[in-house]
C-alpha cells in the first residue's frame, strides 16, 4: 500500500542580548527571512526541494516537508528543513552584527515559548476518500491519545489535570494559532507531552473551537474523489529521528490497518480529553482507561494490542512505510519501548526515544545539583534539548557523540536541502521551482499548481501526489529555457 506523509514544523525564536541592545523574536524573525525574501520575493515559498517554507504573522517560522512516499525520505526531508533553517539562522547572526547586535539568535523545534504559547508539528497522511471518515479517525483516537508514552518529547508540566477550557481558548478562530498553556507553577512533574494539555477535542475542523487531536478541516491537496489528507495536530516537534520514525510509522501502520480492514476491536475511550492528559503525567502507562464499549486498558496495554495489528500489516508486507526493513524497525522500537515501560529499565531505548533521553539529562543533573524539577537551570536544560541553534543545542553534541542514534545519514539528510523526493510530484515541483528561480520568472506555486504568470494559460494541476513525472510541467519548463534562448 502507498500512502503519502509531510511534516510541518513551527520552530521558536529567541534572541540572547549580549549586554547590549534587545531583539524580539518577530525581528529577528524578519532578519532570519531575509534571504528567503529576497530569492524569491516572498516570505511564503516553495524550495527547490519541493517543501514549503514560510513565516505567518508573528515569530513562528514553519517548514512544511514535501510530500514523501517513504518513511526514510520523510525524516530526511524533515531533517534538512532544521537545517535549512540553521543557515538561515547564521545569516541572520552575521547580518544582526553587521547592524551593530552582538547578541545571539536561537532557534527552537520545540512545543511552546516562555510566555507559556503551544505551537506545533503537524503530520499529514494521505487517506482514501472511500474510506469511512468517522470510522477511521474514531479508530484512530485512542491509539493518538496513548501514543505519547512512545513518542513524547517530555516536559515539565503542572502536577495538577485541568480539564476545565480557559475562557480565552474557547473563542479561538485559528486551530494553528499559538495556544497559551497555564503558566506551570513550582508544582511540577515530568511528563510525556507538554501538548496534552492543549487538546480540547478528539476530531474537530476547529474553526471557532479550540485545538483538536485531529483537525477535520477537509484540504486535500490533492484530487479530493479520490484522496482525503488526514491532519494530525495533536503529537510533539520530535528531536532524535528515531523518535520521529516511530512516532509517524505507527500512526502511519494504524492507518493500513483500519484502510485495509485488519479488524480490531473497539477501543473507542470513554473521555479521551481526560485522558490525554492523565496519561501524560504517567510514565509507567499504568492508569486504567475507561472504554466505551466497557472495562478499563492502560496506556500499555492498548500499545501493545496496537502492537499486533500492526505486526500482521507488516507480516502480509501490506504497509505503507516505505521498505520492509523500516517497518520492521518501527516495530522493532514499539516492542522494546512498550517492554521498557513495563519493567521502567529504559537502557535499551535511551538513546532513540526523546521523552526518556530528556528524562535521563534531567534526572542527572538534578541529582549532581541537588535542585528541584521546577528550578530555573532545569528549565533551561529542558529548552537547550530543543536548542538547535548551531553548536549551541544538545541533540547536535549528542548525535555526534553517539548518545542520540540517527536513522538517515548526515549525507542524505544534505541532499535533501536541494533535491525533493524522486516518487512524488514533490519531483516535479522542485523542477519547476528550480527553472523558475534561475531563469527569474515570475511563477506561483502551491501543493497542487505550477504557474508562470506570463503564461497562466498554461497552469499546470498536479492533482495525484504520487506521479512524480509531468509533460506539462517539462512543457513549462522548457518553455522557460526558450524564453531564455530568444
Ligand atoms: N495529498 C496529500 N496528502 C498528505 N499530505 C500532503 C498532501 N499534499 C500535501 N501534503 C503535505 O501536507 C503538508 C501541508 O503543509 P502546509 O503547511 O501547507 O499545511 P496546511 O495545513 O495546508 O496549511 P497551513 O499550515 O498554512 O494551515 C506538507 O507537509 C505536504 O507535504
Ligand atoms: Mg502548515
Amino acid at each position: 500500500m502507498k500512502r503519502i506523509f509531510g511534516l510541518e514544523t513551527e520552530f521558536g525564536i529567541a534572541y540572547a542580548p549580549s549586554g547590549g541592545r534587545r531583539l524580539g523574536p518577530e525581528e529577528v524573525a524578519r532578519y532570519l527571512f531575509k534571504p528567503v525574501v529576497a530569492w524569491g520575493r516572498s516570505s511564503n515559498v516553495f524550495l527547490p526541494n519541493g517543501s514549503r517554507l514560510y513565516l505567518d504573522v508573528g515569530s513562528h517560522p514553519e517548514y512544511a516537508t514535501a510530500e514523501c512516499d517513504r518513511l526514510d525520505d520523510l525524516i530526511a526531508q524533515d531533517s534538512a528543513g532544521t537545517v535549512i533553517m540553521q543557515d538561515l539562522l547564521n545569516r541572520a547572526n552575521q547580518a544582526l552584527n553587521d547592524d551593530g547586535y552582538d547578541g545571539t539568535p536561537h532557534l527552537f523545534k520545540n512545543n511552546s515559548d516562555s510566555a507559556g504559547n503551544s505551537y506545533g508539528s503537524h503530520e499529514n497522511f494521505l487517506i482514501r476518500r472511500n474510506m469511512d471518515f468517522a470510522h477511521l479517525t474514531s479508530t484512530l483516537l485512542p491509539f493518538l491519545v496513548v501514543r505519547q508514552l512512545m513518542v513524547g518529547a517530555g516536559a515539565i508540566i503542572p502536577r495538577q489535570v485541568t480539564t476545565a477550557m480557559p475562557a480565552v481558548q474557547t473563542n479561538r478562530a485559528n486551530p494553528h494559532a499559538a495556544q497559551t498553556v497555564a503558566t506551570p507553577t513550582s508544582d511540577v512533574v515530568f511528563g510525556l507531552s507538554g501538548r496534552s494539555d492543549v487538546m480540547w477535542e478528539g476530531v474537530s475542523s476547529a474553526t471557532t473551537r479550540s485545538r483538536p487531536i485531529i483537525n477535520a478541516r477537509d484540504e486535500p491537496h490533492a484530487d479530493a474523489e479520490k484522496y482525503r489528507r488526514l491532519h494530525v495536530i495533536v503529537g510533539d516537534s520530535s528531536m532524535a529521528q528515531p523518535t520521529t520514525q516511530l512516532k509517524v510509522g505507527s500512526a502511519a501502520l494504524i492507518l493500513d490497518m483500519i484502510e485495509t480492514g485488519v479488524p480490531l476491536r473497539d477501543l473507542t475511550l470513554s473521555d479521551p480529553i481526560r485522558d490525554i492528559r492523565v496519561i501524560a503525567r504517567d510514565l509507567t502507562g499504568t492508569t486504567p482507561l475507561e472504554l466505551k464499549a466497557g472495562g478499563t486498558l492502560t496506556p500499555l496495554e492498548l500499545l501493545e494490542i496496537y502492537l499486533e495489528a500492526a505486526t500482521k500489516i507488516v507480516d502480509r508486507g501490506d504497509h505503507s512505510v516505505g521498505d520492509d526493513q523500516t517497518a520492521r524497525d518501527v516495530l522493532d522500537l514499539w516492542g522494546r519501548m512498550c517492554e521498557a515501560v513495563r519493567s521502567q529499565d529504559f537502557s535499551a531505548v535511551d538513546t532513540e526515544i526523546d521523552w526518556v533521553i530528556k528524562k535521563k539529562i534531567l534526572d542527572r543533573y538534578m541529582d549532581r545539583s541537588d535542585v528541584e524539577l521546577s528550578d530555573p537551570r532545569i528549565r533551561r536544560l529542558e529548552l537547550a534539548y530543543h536548542d538547535v541553534t548551531p553548536g549551541v543545542g544538545l541533540v547536535e553534541k549528542m548525535q555526534a557523540g553517539g548518545l542520540i542514534a540517527q536513522t538517515v545519514s548526515d549525507t542524505d539528510i544534505a541532499t535533501a536541502k536541494d533535491v525533493p523526493p524522486q516518487t512524488t510530484r514533490a519531483k516535479i515541483r522542485g523542477a519547476f521551482v528550480q527553472a523558475a528561480v534561475d531563469h527569474r520568472a515570475d511563477f506561483t506555486v502551491d501543493w497542487v499548481h505550477l504557474r508562470l504568470n506570463a503564461h497562466a494559460q498554461r497552469a499546470v494541476t498536479l492533482r495525484d501526489p504520487f506521479v512524480s513525472t509531468s509533460e506539462h510541467a517539462d512543457e513549462l519548463i522548457a518553455c522557460l529555457n526558450g524564453s531564455e534562448l530568444a
